[in-house]
């Protein structure tokens, strides 16, 4: 990678410190510097939520199918998770999904050999023939029991076939697994494996922007459902989780089902053996009575569906479960003694959510279905009684015909099962591969994008210039823009900080011009349109750290590292970032590099667990140092350098440190105290207000103007006096 030794511009958003009550300034009393209200032209070129949604109208057809699946009779949207019920609908719309699917098991198929593959649907298959030849063998040992019961002549190699049959019947089930089950396992492992994987590449391929469009986070919430992830809601309010392998071995079940059925069909159509003339009518009213049982549970009506609030109130019910549950509420909830409330909340919400679970039962639909396949079964075994009296069946046939009839009860509800978690998987697995389009569709087109690389100015500097041009950005889902009309430019090597109050811009206007997020308007990086260059090439040149910097449950090591990965390995260079980031004290605290840090908190409460002993804690401060550490091991190779409230959990000598090594970065000019001090540092500073730009100018002609800086500059002041 190429060096920048040359000043590098940063952008730092300071923010004001508490204790002024800086909120209680009113929008009116705002000096603005340019009219930055929107017109009404502008207001209809900001994207609204609704728009954005519009446009995600001409996703693929795989979105729409998927979308489809979703719809209920009242044209409402089944709630995410909810397993869509065994109807016709969704029968035909799983068969147009199916290709999509497949598409997404093909690809992980092919790591797994077609040997294995053919090995595991020949074993699945050998296993639906078992129930018919062990009631076969079964019958044949009762024939020859009979006989001698009779009197009849014993035929003792009959008998000795007999039993050997049945033998060989009952352990052919155990033999299958010994031979065959290390082969399932190693090919739904393998499956499972690759689908996961491509998963996670997936998803840390995914931008801010990606994750903050509520239809993309729909189908990805689908699609952590298929790698297990996150769980699904069965018709009767229960969760259940898939694994990916669930589409295979289901479709499997399925095939093996149909031959347990077709088996025991003909075992029963050719194999009872009756004595007398009525023998036809026998074989036909037992053949069709073992069809009912199984057919009226595809006729069972659907649970009704959850309505949004009641969806809405069980996600409290599970959020307010994790409250009460995880070690990272326990401070809050233990001090401020909120745990009742939490119970009573949960409670409340459990009280609604019930509603729908009285709704369900009330329509208890099950009910008479589940009574007709008793009736059935009971006229079932009423008329082979009656046959048997008549003698014109055997005790064998009687026998034979029961375990029949039973595995083949069997077989339609495991069949039906295994269907209807091959369409969900469908379903779920069709999320997942539009979210594998989308990533692929959007990897080829910056293909094609320019590739960033600093270029030097005629002043001999080196960095990045940043202009923005009626730059305007909206949250997705937001009613309001969170920026408006930005206009700015950042030379090379110059600095420049944002200040204003809180949920004024700061931190949004930085991600945006970073090119975290989509906007609006023009954002010229040297010149060139932001979005022409490839993010990767701009984030190469790019470093930061965020205000809500992440704590890795990791080593020392890998915690920079994450800032610069190819460093992993460089001790010098790691240890150089810890100094520059003032955490060299973290090493010494967690004995090396290589010392695993724990993110809990208090040493005492995450050393409970045992995999916990060799951790080191570290307080707020020092975490802080780490995720500056991490900023600082790539600065060599940025022309972006940003900072957003780098010294929040700084001590002041710290804070003090810090700055000096920030601005010997941009060589600005030597330090004050305290943190508006670091500000008129910086050559350009802009105060954001209701996200636009009020004030822009560098600290003498701010002061001079009078404005809002100079309001928060004197506050700042005489709170140090
Ligand atoms: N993910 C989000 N979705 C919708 N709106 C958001 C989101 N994040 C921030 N906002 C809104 O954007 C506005 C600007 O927020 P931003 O975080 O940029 O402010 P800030 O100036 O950095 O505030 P602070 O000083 O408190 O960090 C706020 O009104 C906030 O409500």
């Amino acid at each position: 990678m190429e060096r920048t030794d040359a000043p590098q511009p940063y952008i730092r958003p300071s923010k004001l410190t508490a204790g002024h009550d800086l909120n209680d300034h009113s929008e009116s009393e705002t000096t603005t510097l340019n009219d930055f209200d929107l017109n009404e032209k502008d207001k209809a070129s900001t994207p609204s939520p609704i728009t954005q949604r519009k446009a995600d109208d001409d996703r693929s057809d795989i979105y729409q199918l998927w979308l489809e699946s979703r719809k209920q009779d009242d044209g409402n949207l089944r709630a995410l998770g909810h397993v869509r019920p065994l109807t016709w609908a969704n029968i035909k719309t799983g068969r147009k999904v199916l290709p999509f699917s497949l598409r997404l098991f093909s690809r992980a198929l092919r790591e797994i050999s077609l040997t294995r593959l053919w090995l595991m649907i020949i074993s699945k298959a050998t296993q639906g023939v078992i129930p018919a030849w062990k009631g076969l063998a079964l019958a044949n040992l009762l024939d020859c029991v009979q006989d001698a019961a009779t009197g009849n002549s014993i035929d003792r190699s009959r008998v000795i076939a007999a039993t050997t049959m049945a033998l060989l019947s009952y352990s052919a089930a155990h033999l299958r697994t010994l031979i065959f089950e290390r082969n399932e396992e190693f090919v739904t492992e393998k499956l499972d494996q690759k689908i996961i994987y491509d998963y996670m590449r997936m998803r840390i391929k995914l931008s801010p922007t990606d994750l903050s469009n509520q239809d993309t986070l729909d189908l990805l919430y689908e699609a952590s459902i298929i790698v297990g992830e996150s769980h699904i809601m069965t018709a009767k309010g229960q969760k259940r989780w898939l694994s990916p392998s669930t589409f295979l071995t289901d479709t499997i079940v399925i095939l093996t089902q149909i031959v347990t059925v077709i088996s025991n069909l003909s075992l029963l159509w050719f194999n009872i053996p009756t004595r007398s003339s009525d023998v036809l009518i026998i074989r036909t009213v037992a053949f069709f009575l073992c069809f009912l049982p199984p057919l009226a549970e595809f006729f069972q009506p659907a649970h009704p569906s959850m309505t949004k609030e009641e969806e809405a109130l069980l996600s409290r019910q599970w959020m307010l479960n994790w409250i009460a549950s995880d070690e990272s509420y326990k401070q809050e909830v233990y001090l401020f003694d909120w745990g009742n409330w939490v119970l009573k909340e949960w409670e409340v919400a459990k009280a609604k959510t019930d509603d729908y679970y009285k709704r369900t039962y009330s329509r208890n639909t099950a009910l008479p279905f589940t009574a007709a396949q008793e009736c059935i079964q009971l006229s079932q075994y009423a008329f082979l009684a009656l046959s048997a009296y008549s003698k014109s069946i055997s005790v064998s046939s009687l026998t034979l015909y029961q375990n029949a009839a039973s595995a083949l009860i069997r077989a339609f509800q495991d069949f039906k099962n295994a269907l209807l978690n091959v369409l969900e998987a469908c379903f779920l697995s069709a999320a997942l591969e539009e979210c594998h389009r989308m990533v692929e569709e959007r990897d080829q087109k910056r293909a094609g994008l320019l590739t960033y690389a600093p270029a030097v100015d005629e002043k001999g500097r080196k960095g990045m210039r940043i202009e923005a041009k009626n730059l305007s950005f909206t949250y997705p889902g937001a009613d309001k823009p969170s920026l408006k009309n930005i206009n700015l430019t950042i030379e090379p090597g110059e600095t420049l900080a944002l200040v204003g109050f809180n949920g004024g811009g700061k931190t949004t206007l930085v991600k945006v011009l970073m090119g975290l997020f989509e906007y609006e308007g023009e954002l010229l990086i040297d010149g060139i349109e932001a979005k022409s260059y490839n993010p990767a090439s701009l984030f190469a040149r790019t470093t930061a750290c965020f205000q809500d910097f992440q704590k890795y449950n990791m080593t020392v090591r890998e915690n920079i590292a994450v800032g610069k990965w190819s460093s992993l390995y460089e001790d010098s260079e790691l240890e150089a970032a810890l100094a520059k980031g003032g955490a060299s004290d973290v090493m010494g605290a967690a004995g090396s590099l290589d010392g695993l840090l724990c993110p809990y908190g208090v040493p005492q409460a995450a050393k409970a667990r045992p995999e916990d002993d060799d951790k080191t804690a570290l307080s707020g401060g020092q975490w802080q140092r780490m995720a500056l550490a991490r900023a600082f091991v790539r600065t060599n190779d940025a022309s972006l350098v940003v900072f957003d409230e780098p010294s929040s959990a700084l001590d002041a000598k710290a804070e003090h440190e810090l700055f000096e090594r920030i601005h010997s970065l941009s060589l600005s000019e030597s330090g004050e105290r305290a943190r508006f001090s670091t500000v008129r540092k910086a050559d350009k500073i802009a105060v954001i207000e209701g996200g636009t730009i009020s004030e822009i100018g560098n600290h003498e002609s701010l002061m001079k103007l009078g404005g809002r800086y100079a309001e928060f500059f004197k506050l700042q002041a005489d709170a140090f006096a």
